[in-house]
C-alpha cells in the first residue's frame, strides 16, 4: 500500500480545476467573489466529490485499466479496491456534511451528483453516448453548483452550458483514443459502434457548438477581460479539424489534451471576464 495513492487516485489536477469552476460559478452569477467561507464549502464540496468519484470510478475500473492505464494506483497494486471503495465513500460522505452547511439546494444537487458518479462508475459508462453525456452534465452542474450557493445564476448558466458542450467532445475523443482497450473489454462506445469516423464528426459537432456558445457571455455584456476566450476557440477549432482530417487512436489523443487545455485557458477566460465586467467587450 502506498499512502500517495490516497492522493493519485482522487486525480487532485482535475479536481482543484472541478473546485475552482465551483467558486468561479458563483463569481460569474453575483458578479463579485463570493464570501469566503461559502467559496471554501463550495470548493470542497466540488474537490470532494469529483475525488470521490473517480475513485470508485477507478474501483470498477480495475479490469479496463489493467489494458488502458496499468500505472493507475489500482492496476498497479498501490492501493487494494476494497481500500479504494471505503475512501471512496469517505469523501463523498464529508462533501455531503459540508454541502448540507451550505444550503438545503446544495445538500440536494450535491446529492444528485454524488449518486450520477457513483451510478456512472457502476453501469452508465458502458452505454454509448449516455456515458459521456453523464460525465459532461456532471462538469456543466459544476458552476451552476456554485450559483446555487450564492442563489443567483447570473452569468453561470453560459459557463455550464460551454462545460457540458468541451466535455462531451472531449470524452468521445477520449473514447476513440481508448478504443483498442475498449474493445477488449467488450466495452460498446461510440468509436466501437458507429466507427473512429463516424464518432470524429461527432465530437466536432460538440466542439464547434462550444465555440458558439462561447460567445454567449459577449451577448450578456461580459468583461474586456474575456477576450482570450479567442484562442480557446482557435485550440477548440484545431483539435476538431486534426480528428476529422485524422480520427485515428493517437490523433484523438493529441485532441483531448488540447482541449483540456481550453478548457483551462477558458476558465481564466470567464475569471478574467467576469472581473472586468466595467469595461463590457
Ligand atoms: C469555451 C470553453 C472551452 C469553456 C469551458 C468551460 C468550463 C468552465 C469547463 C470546466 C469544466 C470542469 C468542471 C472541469 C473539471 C475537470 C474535468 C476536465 C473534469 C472531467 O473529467 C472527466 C474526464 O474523463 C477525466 O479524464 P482526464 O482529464 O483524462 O483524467
Ligand atoms: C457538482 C458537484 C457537487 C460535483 C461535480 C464534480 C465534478 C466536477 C465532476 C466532473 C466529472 C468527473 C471528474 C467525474 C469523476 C468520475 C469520472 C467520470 C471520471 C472519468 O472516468 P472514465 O470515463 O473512466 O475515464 P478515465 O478513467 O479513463 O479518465
Ligand atoms: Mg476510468
Amino acid at each position: 500500500m502506498e499512502l500517495k495513492a490516497f492522493v493519485e487516485i482522487m486525480r487532485p489536477h482535475n479536481c482543484i480545476l472541478a473546485g475552482l469552476v465551483g467558486i468561479l460559478g458563483a463569481m460569474v452569477a453575483i458578479g463579485q467573489f463570493p464570501p469566503v467561507d461559502k467559496a471554501i464549502l463550495v470548493f470542497l464540496v466540488v474537490f470532494l466529490g469529483c475525488s470521490g468519484g473517480n475513485t470508485i470510478n477507478d474501483y470498477f475500473d480495475y479490469e479496463i485499466d489493467k489494458i488502458n492505464r496499468p500505472t493507475r494506483p489500482l492496476p498497479r497494486g498501490a492501493m487494494a479496491r476494497k481500500t479504494a471503495l471505503i475512501y471512496s465513500i469517505f469523501l463523498f460522505a464529508v462533501g455531503l456534511i459540508l454541502a448540507y452547511k451550505i444550503n438545503i439546494q446544495a445538500l440536494l444537487v450535491a446529492g444528485v451528483a454524488y449518486s450520477l458518479m457513483v451510478l456512472y462508475a457502476w453501469k452508465l459508462k458502458p452505454l454509448p453516448f449516455i456515458g459521456n453525456l453523464v460525465v459532461a452534465f456532471l462538469t456543466g452542474i459544476t458552476p451552476i453548483y456554485g450559483a446555487i450557493a450564492v442563489e443567483k445564476i447570473g452569468f453561470a448558466g453560459y459557463l455550464a452550458l460551454s462545460a457540458f458542450l468541451v466535455n462531451v467532445s472531449r470524452e468521445i475523443m477520449k473514447d476513440i483514443e481508448d478504443v483498442e482497450g475498449d474493445k477488449a473489454e467488450g466495452a460498446r462506445t461510440l468509436p466501437i459502434i458507429w466507427g473512429e469516423k463516424k464518432a470524429a464528426y461527432l465530437a466536432s459537432f460538440f466542439a464547434f457548438a462550444t465555440i458558439l456558445s462561447s460567445f454567449l457571455p459577449v451577448r450578456v455584456g461580459i468583461g474586456i477581460g474575456y477576450v482570450p476566450i479567442l484562442l480557446v476557440d482557435a485550440l477548440v477549432l484545431k483539435a476538431a479539424y486534426d480528428i476529422l482530417k485524422d480520427p485515428r487512436p493517437h490523433v484523438a489523443g493529441k485532441s483531448q489534451k488540447k482541449l483540456k487545455i481550453a478548457i483551462l485557458l477558458a476558465v481564466l477566460s470567464f475569471l478574467a471576464g467576469s472581473m472586468t465586467s466595467e469595461v463590457r467587450l
